[in-house]
């Protein structure tokens, strides 16, 4: 708030000093994000505590939702009304929502990539000027996007392909659907605030408009221009590390992931509980086995992150079939198993494509 509150008065000094502390505070979040693995064991979390977490919105067992007995009564018809919920996730936190949102980073369902025009020279700041262009190399007949606060309940795209959208380009807004469909989880207040923010977050556009500032249309000195300039340099340096703090939490929220989720219901394929999330008895051999995978080595040192990255590539994670809308994992047995986050997502495509968005906002530095 203190960013946008200085750039309304265009007080450019507290602007810097508002950025960086908004990237200190993410560096804090990253900081305790790799605390996870203390007293948290993925084997425990994957097969005991996050069946309890998963949703019932695309739930083929539950195709139709589930009834809440004595809550929603019948419909005009007499029939008992069902009900479909997302599943829990940190994600619904507001936190990381409202960092992207005031950073004005973008999020597109999962396939959709569109080309940021790296600097853009604006002189009007509003946040409806976006610049984007679409890539035309699209499937046409998937509709998934959604306007701005639009909270439909379109599947998550989960298939891996490009979509097309021949719409007006600057007249789409393109959202990701997860990122508003967990909104449902977040209490009401919160949910308000990230919709209120999102009216006034306007910090890369005024960023980009001082950027484009014409030392040859104002009365300034030379000296003063060189200020002037190494100013807004300054502003887009600690503005763009904000983007990078963004993506070293992605990066290190994916390497939760493999560790928590794909590791473990990798090693557990091919066991006669393989492809189910709800084996809940526990074996002794494999508590063991877990032992290995939750050594803090394996969350946080480089190396070990390099062999779950084998895990997470898209050489290994591929959709096998491109008409269903799960992932894949390929074993090492060549037996496949279904993983997707508890929100229903499609999660390393989703995940990867997250962290790739954040970086895409990064403005372009003068003096670079
Ligand atoms: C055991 C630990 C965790 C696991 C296994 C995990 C897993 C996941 C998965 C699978 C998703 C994809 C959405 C879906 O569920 O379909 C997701 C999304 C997300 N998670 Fe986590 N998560 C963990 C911890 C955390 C923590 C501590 C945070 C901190 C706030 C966090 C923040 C997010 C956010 C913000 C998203 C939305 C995607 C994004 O903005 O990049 N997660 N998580």
């Amino acid at each position: 708030m203190s960013a946008i509150l200085a750039i309304k008065a265009r007080n450019n000094q507290n602007l810097l000093i508002a950025l960086k502390d908004i990237s200190s505070t993410i560096v804090d979040i990253n900081a305790t994000l790799q605390r996870m693995h203390e007293k948290c064991d993925p084997y425990v979390f994957y097969w005991m505590v996050r069946p309890y977490l998963n949703g019932w919105e695309n739930e083929d067992r539950l195709p139709r939702g589930l009834i809440y007995e004595g809550v929603d009564g019948n419909d005009e018809n007499g029939n008992p009304i069902y009900r479909k919920y997302i599943g829990a996730s940190a994600g619904q936190s507001a936190l990381i929502q409202a960092l992207d949102i005031a950073l004005n980073i973008e999020h597109y369902p999962t396939g959709v990539k569109p080309k940021i025009n790296g600097h853009c020279f604006m002189k009007n700041y509003t946040s409806e000027n976006s610049c984007l262009r679409f890539e035309s190399k699209f499937n046409n007949n998937n509709n998934n996007h959604h306007n701005n606060n639009n909270n439909n309940n379109n599947n998550n795209n989960n298939n891996n392909t490009t979509q097309q959208y021949s719409s007006d380009e600057n007249s789409i807004k393109l959202q990701q659907p997860y990122l508003y469909k967990i909104r449902q989880n977040m209490s009401g207040r919160h949910r308000k605030f990230l919709e209120d923010l999102a009216k006034v977050a306007n910090i890369r556009n005024y960023i980009i408009s001082q950027t484009s500032y014409d030392s040859s249309i104002t009365t300034y000195s030379p000296d003063e221009d060189m200020e002037m300039l190494q100013g807004t340099n300054e502003i887009v340096q600690a503005y763009n590390e904000c983007l990078n703090q963004m993506k070293n939490f992605r990066s290190k929220h994916l390497q939760i992931v493999s560790v928590y989720i794909v590791i473990q219901a990798r090693r557990n394929n091919g066991n006669s509980h393989s492809n189910s999330m709800y084996y809940s008895q526990i074996n002794k051999d494999e508590i063991t086995s877990t032992q290995e995978v939750t050594s803090t080595k394996e969350v946080t040192s480089t190396k070990e992150v390099t062999s779950t990255k084998e895990v997470t590539s898209t050489k290994e994670i591929t959709n096998t079939t491109n008409t269903t809308n799960t992932t894949k994992v390929k074993t090492t047995t060549n037996k496949s198993i279904e993983i997707k986050g508890t929100g229903g997502t499609n999660l390393i495509p989703f995940l990867k494509q997250m962290r790739d968005e954040t970086m895409a906002q990064e403005i372009q530095n003068h003096f670079e």
